[in-house]
């Protein structure tokens, strides 16, 4: 995960609180009245004494009768339910607003996860950011609910308290006071290292969250290379770590609950023995000296339950500063400023790049890619909060590339006419599946330019160009949904009888069938909660969609690796249909994928090493000849008259 901007304890708490204004505005009226209610309650329980010491002294004086006994309960008893009511309400009041401000920050980071580039994605853990859009907003809810009133109305508490305590006896106030100062002194330092220790077990829950999440995404590779125990043994070291930060925590918050208790006590005993003196010798009456200790231990329970309430607090701030930090991360790929009208006939609606025209009044699927040259963010600094034998253990996703910058694509030339089928090939690192990507913008170009019917692709709003392309990966991504939703995930229309044709065509032209005859049809559920699929069938879902998107420009990373031969040919047989209409980059890792395109792209380290037909490409380019006999040792449908021995020749020769 990377770091941005200035870690959480470089930040104030007022910069984090102010953070959140947006959201907090509407909802102050609410939590100021929760607030006034609350304070109500506890004004009320400190001056409960007050009512004590005016029956004390009442009943002491001489020839006193019981009636002032008996109106004082009352009115104990009055404040009392005063008391109650008002709590109850200040929990009514809060509640409502703070869970607003949970969902509608939790959506927000969702939105703005969904905005974010690939490349964010890329080196962000997904505990992390799942622990962001669930734990931490939590705990924010349950602070803004409780914690940020409870501290006021504390604070309130022991500002009135004081106060009440200098009018029943400014000696004894003082001695309490006293232990303020040795409590003022140490709540700094309790401070910073809570906030330390309260960001470094967010971050590990984070952690944590993505080892699991990786462990169960992977358990089949876990299980089938015999290292679960492996997986188990990191996973305890890295909860171990989580546990000594929560006991560090615990300990830094039970000392100063230990300090704020212990010292208004001290202040207490100490008082105690003046109190009697000052009772003793007329300075306070009886009354007065017992409404001072009922005052006091009414201050000392907000003091002593300080240390929750800061800790609380510091933790809120982690959770906010945690959300802004991915909040804060810019969203690099958006819509033009001055979009070209995506199918205008009569011209331009906006300016468009240098070079760039407007497109036709409906997309042909001209695909260009113009001098592109790109490379990867290099992976930056982990905020990886493990020791370092874990840190290497945990390193990001993709940390290990090779790339730290440096060109994955140069000088890219290519043009497919509308209708083409292009095969891309290339040895494995080549960048084929790199300069797919640029087509619908998952990545942006570093240079050049990618065009779609002369239109610089950045020229298009993400919309259209999203409607125009579509995509199939090799590696599938089903969602928890039902085959319908699934397929029909990116079609114009996703309802009526339109498109249920558009469904039952794409399910044909995928060989995906079986769809039908699963057990609710096409409203079975698949994807992760759903029925499991085997990755065959998963592809051809995956394949359905994108052609039931009704693309201009089809791309397809190897989107047929998982099938068996006969369904290949059979899918290859529909797709030939489908893909006349529509121009398709395709990369292919088999010959018979190959045999699908009417013309082949050689991609080697980076650059169009020769474009050409299979055969042209065969007879006269040697790591063609490599690349595709080490494709596949059975070249079924290629007209190729590839000799093996050939091949074989040929690959030592590359060699
Ligand atoms: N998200 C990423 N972040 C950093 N580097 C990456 C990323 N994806 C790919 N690379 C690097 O870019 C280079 C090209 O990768 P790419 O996946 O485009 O190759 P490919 O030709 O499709 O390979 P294969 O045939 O194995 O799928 C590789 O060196 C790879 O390590």
């Amino acid at each position: 995960m990377p770091v941005q901007g200035p870690a959480s304890h470089q930040i104030s708490f007022r910069s984090s609180l102010a953070r959140l204004a947006p959201e907090a505005r509407p909802i102050i009226p609410r939590l100021l009245a929760g607030l006034g209610v609350g304070l109500s309650a506890s004004v009320l329980a400190v001056l409960v004494p007050q009512v004590f010491r005016a029956v004390i002294d009442a009943l002491l004086r001489p020839g006193a009768g019981p009636s002032a006994v008996v109106w004082a309960s009352a009115v104990v008893l009055v404040m009392g339910v005063f008391e109650a009511v008002l709590t109850f309400l200040r929990r009514l009041f809060v509640l409502d607003p703070a869970t607003n401000v949970e969902a509608s920050l939790r959506v927000k980071i969702y939105r703005h996860l969904q905005l974010l580039p690939v490349s964010f994605h890329d080196g962000w853990g997904s505990g992390q950011l799942l622990s962001r859009a669930m734990t931490d907003l939590n705990m924010l809810r349950r602070w803004l609910a409780f914690g940020a009133i409870y501290l006021v109305i504390s604070f309130a508490t022991v500002i009135v308290g004081i106060s009440m305590l200098f009018t029943i006896s400014w000696q004894l106030a003082l001695i309490f006071l006293a232990a303020a100062i040795p409590i003022s002194i140490y709540s700094f330092r309790f401070r910073r290292q809570y906030v330390a220790a309260s960001r470094r077990s967010q971050d590990q829950a984070g952690d944590l969250a993505t080892a699991v999440e990786e462990s169960v995404h992977g358990i089949r590779v876990l299980k089938a290379f015999g290292r679960s125990r492996e997986a188990l043994e990191n996973f305890a070291l890295q909860a171990e770590g989580l546990r000594e930060t929560e006991v560090a925590k615990a300990r830094h918050l039970a000392v100063f609950s230990m300090v704020v208790t212990l010292l208004p006590e001290l202040a207490l005993g100490s008082g105690l023995m003046v109190g009697l003196w000052l009772a003793a010798t007329g300075q306070i009456t009886v009354g007065a000296l017992a409404a001072f200790f009922a005052t006091a231990a009414a201050v000392a329970n907000p003091v002593e339950m300080s240390g929750a309430l800061v800790g609380m607090a510091l933790t809120a701030k982690t959770a906010i500063d945690r959300h802004y930090e991915v909040m804060d991360e810019p969203v690099t790929i958006t819509d033009p400023a001055g979009p070209v009208g995506p199918a205008d006939p009569a011209g331009p609606v906006g300016p468009a790049r240098a070079g760039s025209r407007p497109p036709s009044s409906a997309s042909h699927g001209a695909l260009a890619f113009r001098d592109v040259r790109f490379a990867y963010e290099p992976p930056r600094p982990s905020r990886t909060t493990a020791r370092p034998a874990q840190a290497a253990k945990q390193a990001p996703r993709r940390a290990a590339a090779h790339d730290d910058g440096r060109p994955v694509l140069r000088g890219i030339d290519l043009e497919l006419v509308p209708g083409e089928t292009m095969a891309l090939v290339g040895i494995t690192g080549s960048g084929k599946s790199t300069l797919l990507q640029l087509v619908p913008r998952l990545y942006e170009v570093s240079g050049g330019a990618v065009e779609i019917d002369g239109v610089d692709v950045r020229d298009l709003p993400l919309a259209e160009l999203r409607r125009i392309v579509s995509v199939a990966f090799e590696d599938t991504t089903l969602f928890s949904s039902s085959v319908r939703d699934n397929v029909l995930l990116g079609a114009p229309v996703r309802e009526g009888a339109e498109a249920e044709a558009l469904l039952d065509e794409a399910l044909d032209v995928a060989q995906a069938q079986f769809a039908y005859s699963l057990p609710d049809g096409l409203d079975t559920r698949i994807g992760e909660e759903g029925l499991s699929l085997s990755g065959g069938q998963r592809q051809r879902i995956a394949l359905a969609r994108a052609i039931a998107a009704k693309p201009s420009v089809l791309v397809l990373d190897d989107p047929l690796s998982a099938l068996d031969v006969a369904t290949e040919e059979r899918v290859e047989g529909r797709l030939r249909e489908v893909l006349a209409e529509t121009t398709t980059l395709i990369v292919a890792h088999r010959p018979s994928t190959v045999a699908l395109a009417d013309r082949v792209a050689l991609l080697r380290d980076g650059e169009i090493d020769d474009v050409g037909t299979h055969s042209e490409l065969l007879a006269r380019n040697a790591h063609y000849r490599y690349v595709i006999a080490s494709l596949d040792t059975e070249p079924r449908d290629l007209d190729s008259g590839l000799d093996p021995d050939d091949s074989l020749d040929d690959l030592e020769e590359a060699r």
